[in-house]
């Protein structure tokens, strides 16, 4: 926009290289981010960054600054003055104006836009239809690529960043002066509509806020108003935990989605007593484009409107009598602080900076992608130009001024693999047209001289060669992409057959356990090896006829043994005489267990017994153990299937075991840390 008065030509610190704030200027109070910024105009540079699979639109932070008209409030105060001019895209700050300022300098800002809206009859008046067109079309624009988008207001409380973004009256978005937003929507389904086929398009919506560090889903009723997390996706990074999410087919349909969140945040800040907004709310649309379903291209963006919370400095509110509005104050500015921050290290990333604090509020978590990351953003900083404000004006315009030497690479969310097949065909139409041009040339052309007529057969051969190279590639690029998309399916199934395999040993755990719990009279597993051992040593009278006879029921099983006697007590060491694989088994316990014949008595025995060891036990000594009795049973196994009776006794064992493992495992977990041995 062009200017509304003019400039001062004297004393102007224009802020071109360098601008250092003097610290006493400000109240004590302003937060560390306003007080120390330096800026550096970037050129607006736009940069294409290869990389082996994507390429990346590097681009600044587009920043535009909008100067709404000075209300009643400010009128009214004595001495009230426009301190702001504007010259095309440059802010000019009059300080001579400022009655409290002790520095009389001027200041000159540049930024993408500037929107000068204070007056509606004059020819410079930047409508709310202008502002969206400026900032808000290229966004859309850029979202239909596939690129995702973002667009943040940012300014001191009562600046008109609500009347920017939503429209005069947040719940009415039927009238004129509707904001970015709602026409950004409203366009975006004119977009569809002209589309060779709209249904291709799919809209996904959700809306939130963001109140002192807390996440509140708007498109639920208020008695529903639980917080929710942020989790990192590893693909697609932070998001909402259960945030809920509306497909939406019309504006219509769209916009009683964004009534709805409207009126849930106005309800809510009169909940909590505020007139101003004190929450950042974030608008989300997710456009999914099918450009071609034969070939499965999809492009998808996703695209982030927000509103922040006024950024008022701490000194300036008059509720710090009140906890709660202290609090809400502090947590806006912390987020606010935050971006701040990040605003600073990323735009000095070209000096080295390497550590961004995203994660320090909510807030700049969210917003990664959009700062810094993959994602298109523009930033509106909105003031008033009252001297009254000018602490603040100045603040947000430096901050402003400032983001414009963030750089974003964004890059076209499709699959890469859908790319390179996309972009070899188009290379192949390319060698196929050029082939087609020669031969009709070469047929045509009776007069080529001979010696060009040899060039010309050899540049034709050529084209061949390359046509049929790319013809190659291409087919390669499907095959393995088919080949993919076939072995991503088997993996799918590997991993459902695995999770089914989980459920089921879940499920067999959870009634071993059962079972162990009741009376361990009834239970199945009460006849197992343990029985069989309970009747041999029924049969037994001392000690020593006991392993003898325990040694015939083993050679019947088809495997080999050793009892050893260990200053902790005995135990038989399982040995497959073809592989030479040993498994050990406890022995004691057995005995002592079926000597009083209840299975409970194992577990007592487990959690109690004093198997004094110098080592802790933890989970994987116990799966370990158990995995080589398993191992050993499984070699046995052939040995054991041939007769029924054997096969039977195999059974319980291992049956036995698994009761074995459950109560060991269980020792583990809630005993880890006694010091206990295995005898097995
Ligand atoms: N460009 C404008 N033209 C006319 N009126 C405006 C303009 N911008 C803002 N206003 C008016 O100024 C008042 C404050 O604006 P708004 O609510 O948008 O501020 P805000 O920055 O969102 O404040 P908060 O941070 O408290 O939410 C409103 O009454 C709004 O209608």
């Amino acid at each position: 926009m062009s200017s509304s008065s003019n400039t001062p030509k004297r004393n102007i610190a224009t802020p071109l290289r360098l601008i250092k704030r003097k610290q006493s200027k400000l109240l004590p109070e302003t937060p560390e981010c306003f007080t120390h910024v330096t800026v550096e105009t970037p050129s607006s540079s736009k940069v294409t960054l290869l990389n082996n699979d994507k390429c990346d639109e590097a681009r600044n932070l587009i920043v535009a600054v909008r100067i709404r008209p000075m209300n009643a409030r400010e009128l009214s105060v004595v001495g009230a003055k426009n301190v702001i001019t504007v010259d095309e895209n440059k802010v000019s700050i009059n300080s001579s104006c400022i009655g409290s300022s002790t520095t009389k300098l001027n200041y000159m800002f540049p930024y993408d836009h500037v929107f000068w809206s204070c007056d509606k009859s004059k020819f410079n008046y930047s409508s709310q239809d202008e502002v969206f067109s400026k900032i808000g079309n290229p966004l859309l624009e850029n979202a239909f690529q596939g690129y995702n988008a973002c667009l943040f207001a940012y300014g001191q409380t009562g600046s008109g960043k609500s009347y920017s973004m939503m429209g005069i009256d947040s719940e009415n978005l039927d009238c004129n002066d509707i904001g970015i937003i709602p026409r950004f929507c409203k366009k975006l389904f004119n977009k569809i509509e002209l589309l060779d086929d709209p249904n291709a398009a799919i809209v996904d919506v959700s809306y939130f806020e963001i109140y002192n560090e807390k996440i509140h889903d708007l498109l639920l009723s208020n008695s529903h108003r639980t917080p929710l997390k942020v989790r990192e996706h590893p693909v697609w990074g932070p998001y909402v935990v259960n945030l809920s999410t509306y497909k939406v087919k019309s504006y219509e349909e769209l916009k009683s989605w964004l009534l709805l969140g409207n009126k849930n945040r106005a309800v809510a800040a009169t909940l909590m007593n505020e007139k101003s907004s004190r929450s950042h709310s974030i608008f989300s649309i997710e456009l999914s484009l099918e450009e071609n379903h034969i070939e499965n291209v999809t492009k998808r963006s996703k695209i982030s409107l927000v509103d922040l919370a006024g950024s008022e400095r701490l000194g300036n509110t008059n509720n710090n009598s009140n906890e709660e509005k202290l609090k809400q104050g502090v947590f806006i500015n912390k987020s606010l602080l935050t971006l701040g921050k990040v605003i600073c290290a990323l735009a000095d990333q070209k000096k080295g900076v390497q550590f961004v604090p995203y994660r320090e509020s909510v807030l700049t978590w969210l917003l990664r992608e959009s700062l810094g990351g993959n994602s298109f953003t523009s930033m509106l900083a909105t003031i008033t130009p009252a001297n009254v404000h000018i602490d603040e004006t100045l603040a947000t315009l430096r901050y402003a001024c400032q983001a414009r030497s963030i750089v974003n690479r964004a890059h076209v969310n499709e699959d890469p693999h859908e790319r390179i097949i996309r972009e070899l065909r188009v290379e192949v139409g390319r060698l196929q047209a050029l082939r087609q041009d020669y031969e009709r040339q070469s047929l045509s052309s009776s007069t080529i001289q001979i010696d060009s007529s040899i060039d010309y057969v050899h540049e034709l051969d050529e084209l061949r060669n390359q046509l049929t190279n790319k013809e190659k590639e291409l087919e390669q690029a499907q095959q393995s992409w088919e080949n993919r998309y076939k072995e991503h399916q088997l993996y799918q199934m590997e991993q459902l057959a695995e999770v089914e395999k989980k459920k089921e040993e879940l499920e067999s755990q959870i009634r071993i356990m059962s079972n162990l719990q009741n009376d361990v009279k009834l239970s199945p597993y009460r006849s197992n090896f343990l029985e069989e051992v309970e009747n041999i040593l029924k049969v037994s009278s001392s000690k020593e006829e006991l392993l003898n006879q325990f040694e015939v029921w083993v050679a019947k099983c088809g495997y080999d043994y050793d009892v050893t006697l260990s200053k902790c007590g005995r135990y038989m060491r399982i040995v497959d005489n073809d592989s030479l694989k040993k498994a050990n088994c406890p022995l004691n316990e057995v005995e002592v267990v079926t000597m009083r014949g209840e299975i409970q008595d194992l577990q007592n025995l487990i959690n109690n017994l004093n198997w004094v060891t110098e080592e802790c036990i933890t989970d994987l000594d116990v799966s370990s153990v158990i995995n080589d009795i398993y191992k050993a049973a499984k070699l046995l196994q052939p040995h054991i299937s041939k007769e029924e009776k054997l096969r039977l006794a195999f059974a319980k064992f291992i049956k036995s075991t698994q009761v074995l493992e459950t109560a060991l495992l269980n020792n583990v977990n809630t005993k880890s840390k006694k010091v206990v041995t295995f005898r097995l």
